[in-house]
């Protein structure tokens, strides 16, 4: 793969105008593929590099489909690129920070199946990530083919919110490249996400044209079970890119509240009425929510998940408040600690 320009790759004048004057006759942009321990792979308009990072860089503030600068022939990562989009989880217990999914995305594949796997709650906690990232979700529904009712499930999806994007596939006969090409095109990348199961190496495949399976196999890795289940970057066959999510089960909110209100904007519009600010939408006095609910405009399953989310928001972000601060005295300690020592010297 030595016959990809910038643009291929995704570069725009977003990350252009980050770099110095000169920057580009010293320093070479590339794009990161995956990340590994203690290095990472990129590839670059001269193809792929393996890197390994400088001082004051870690592979926990890296992530897939970010830009960064580098020295090819050091092998050396130097600097990450602003990102216009971060993907982002809270991990599984909301005990540290979040976890880094993906960078600059421009659309989120959030796929599901035609059976047991659909789960309103589940789809909304996706939608919650997605939209308060800013990044595009497109709902794929699998198993269309093994079902009576892929209509219902259809509909279902598109209940989850306004003007959403949601697509019915039988992932093992209809045309993917076709059907998703509006959202797969050169300067775009997706990152495909789902259950295990549900037909994302089937539609990976199909978009890449099977690069999505051969490229996990590396033979010059001892640790080979290490890179089957690494996030990866891979170019799909219309010359966007696809970042593929194994192994993701738990998806904790937390800094949200943002995309929460955007995936739920029926009820945030009315809770914006109700009479108190920090109204629960239970058995409050003036309540614009209970009202709509009372009406029928608002569907109850909505607002219990709603409320079962937001819940779990504010509790994740108020411990990684808590631990930033913490974190933040303890730094303040030691330096306070150090100057103490140098004066008594
Ligand atoms: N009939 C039918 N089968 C499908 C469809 N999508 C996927 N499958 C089948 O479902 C099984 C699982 O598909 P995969 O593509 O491996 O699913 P996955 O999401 O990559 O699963 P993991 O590898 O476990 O993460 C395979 O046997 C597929 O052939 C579909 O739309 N219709
Ligand atoms: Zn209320």
């Amino acid at each position: 793969m030595t016959d990809l320009t910038l643009a291929d790759l995704g570069w725009s004048p977003f990350f252009m105008s980050q770099l110095e004057i000169d920057e580009l006759e010293t320093h070479t942009p590339a794009r990161i593929t995956e990340v590994h321990r203690d290095r990472v792979n990129a590839l670059s308009e001269t193809g792929p590099l393996e890197l390994t990072l400088d001082p004051g860089i870690t592979t926990a503030t890296v992530a897939v489909g970010d830009w960064v600068l580098c020295l090819p022939d050091q092998h050396r990562l130097t600097g990450v690129l602003e990102r216009q989009t971060e993907l982002s989880r809270g991990t599984e217990y909301h005990t540290g920070d979040k976890q880094l999914i993906a960078a600059n995305l421009n659309t989120l594949f959030i796929t599901t199946s035609c059976n047991n796997d659909f789960n309103p709650a589940r789809l909304e906690r996706y939608l919650a990530l997605a939209h308060d990232a800013m990044i595009a979700p497109v709902i794929l529904i699998t198993k269309a083919d093994q079902t009576e009712d892929a209509d219902g499930y259809r509909d279902q999806a598109m209940s989850l919110g306004r003007h959403l994007e949601v697509i019915l596939l039988d992932a093992k006969s209809d045309d993917i490249t076709e059907i998703l090409g509006p959202w797969c095109g050169k300067g775009q990348t997706i990152a495909l996400t789902g259950s295990s199961g549900v037909g994302k190496t089937t539609i990976a495949n199909a978009l890449t044209g099977g690069a999505a399976l051969t490229q996990d196999i590396r033979e010059d890795d001892a640790r080979g079970r290490h890179t089957t289940t690494a996030r990866s970057l891979h170019r799909m066959k219309a010359g966007g890119w696809l970042i593929d999510t194994p192994g993701m089960r738990g998806l904790g909110v937390a800094e949200v509240a943002f995309g929460i209100d955007a995936t739920f904007p029926e009820i945030s519009e009315r809770a914006a009425q109700c009479k108190f600010r920090d109204c629960a939408h239970e058995t409050e006095p003036g309540c614009a929510v209970q009202a709509a609910i009372a009406s029928g405009e608002i569907d109850p399953e909505r607002l219990r998940r709603f409320n079962k989310l937001k819940r779990e928001n504010a509790q994740a972000t108020e411990t990684i408040a808590q631990a930033r601060d913490r974190s933040k005295k303890f730094g303040k300690m030691v330096k306070s600690a150090m100057q103490t020592k140098k004066k008594n010297r």
